[in-house]
């Protein structure tokens, strides 16, 4: 099958180089170092999805139109890298690598005839450099759309990932969006540490906060009628309960994601744009809780300052200490 990876990062290497291994004609866009580096050598995997290396055709914009397109960039570079290339996608089906919110509703607005899917993935995923990749985590991809349950389409493209990756169609993909995001509060405070998840984790003033914002998340999600949907063991009823505990008792929550993830240390998405010298995702994370928040009429003072401490060290270029997060932290009533 002819297949297109827009952002051919972190993710977009991973599903770009087992799906060429698979034994799919694929094609990627990328731009700079990353597209010099891929025209020389392809992208080489390492890691958890064993050793791989693929050479695929690497154009910065797409000539033809693909069977199916995955867009793999950050939140914030997806319509970009979704326009640059509507011309020759529209009408085609796309699915888009994301996390946060907002990721399916921007192709379907930029892309008006095609049908477009997302993907949630736990993989751990680090683009050590332009070209290279290691997993760190090979953990499943769920894939879906809408709120309703998965449908045929879902399914088909399911089985066309799942020739690379393990991959699941889920329902309620909404729903599914607000657990992930609820699991991505793994990933300001490394990028504000310069800490990997699990040393976070394990850190006890940090997992405080941690759990803090992902119950924070969870109640915001709550307010906005959210269902959240099953990722990862995880689904409304637990998040739910969750939000209700005591904090010291809530820390098992983050303490099970850490376990999962195992001992090889993950930085998480944020902190690896942050050590490229890029721009976070931050403001579709942590960032969407508080927009969310905002029209709930609730306050979500955790993710308000996480995000704007992530926009600090972007600033400023120097990471904070724990023990500077917690003092920041001390102040506000962590529940
Ligand atoms: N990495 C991980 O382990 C995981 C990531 N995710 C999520 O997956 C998504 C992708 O993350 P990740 O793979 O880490 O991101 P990366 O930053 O590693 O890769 C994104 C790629 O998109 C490229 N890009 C940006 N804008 C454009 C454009 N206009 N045209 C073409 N290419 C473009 C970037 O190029 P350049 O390098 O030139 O900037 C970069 O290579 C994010 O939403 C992330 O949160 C989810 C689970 C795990
Ligand atoms: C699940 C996790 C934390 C895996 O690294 C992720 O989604 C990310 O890094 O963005």
């Amino acid at each position: 099958m002819k297949i297109a990876v827009i952002g051919t990062g972190a993710l977009g290497g991973t599903f770009a180089t087992l799906l060429a291994r698979a034994g799919h004609d694929v094609t990627v866009t990328a731009r700079g170092a990353g597209l010099a580096a891929i025209r020389a050598d392809g992208i080489r995997l390492t890691g958890g999805f064993g050793e791989a290396h693929a050479r695929p055709t690497a154009l910065e914009r797409l000539v033809e139109t693909p069977e199916l397109t995955l867009v793999c960039t950050k939140a914030q570079d997806a319509a970009a890298a979704i326009a640059g290339n509507a011309a020759v996608l529209d009408g085609s089906p796309v699915i888009v690598v994301q996390n946060g919110l907002d990721g399916v509703a921007t192709a379907s607005r930029l892309l008006p005839r095609s049908e477009c899917f997302g993907a949630l993935s736990i993989i751990a995923a680090n683009y050590t450099s332009p070209g290279r990749v290691t997993i760190t985590t090979p953990a499943p991809t769920y894939l879906g759309r809408g709120s309703g349950p998965a449908d045929a389409q879902a399914a088909r493209w399911r089985d066309v990932l799942a020739e690379a990756v393990p991959t699941r169609v889920i329902d309620n993909f909404v729903g599914a969006q607000w657990t992930k995001l609820v699991v991505n509060m793994l990933n300001s405070l490394p990028a504000i540490t310069g800490l990997s998840v699990q040393e976070v984790v394990d850190h006890s003033g940090l997992r405080r906060v941690l759990t803090a914002s992902m119950r924070e998340t969870v109640r915001v999600g709550m307010r906005r009628g959210v269902r959240f949907g099953a990722l990862q063991g995880l689904g409304d009823a637990r998040l739910r309960l969750f939000s209700r505990l005591p904090l010291a008792l809530g820390q098992a929550l983050p303490r099970m994601m850490r376990a999962r993830m195992g001992d090889v240390p993950n930085l998480g998405s944020t902190l690896q744009s942050l050590r490229r010298g890029q721009r976070t995702e931050i403001d579709f994370l942590n960032g969407a809780v508080v927009r969310e928040a905002g029209l709930a009429g609730l306050a979500s003072p955790v993710n308000v300052l996480l995000t704007a401490l992530v926009h600090e060290v972007e600033t400023s270029g120097s990471a904070l200490t724990p023990a500077e997060v917690c003092a920041r932290f001390a102040t506000l009533s962590l529940r």
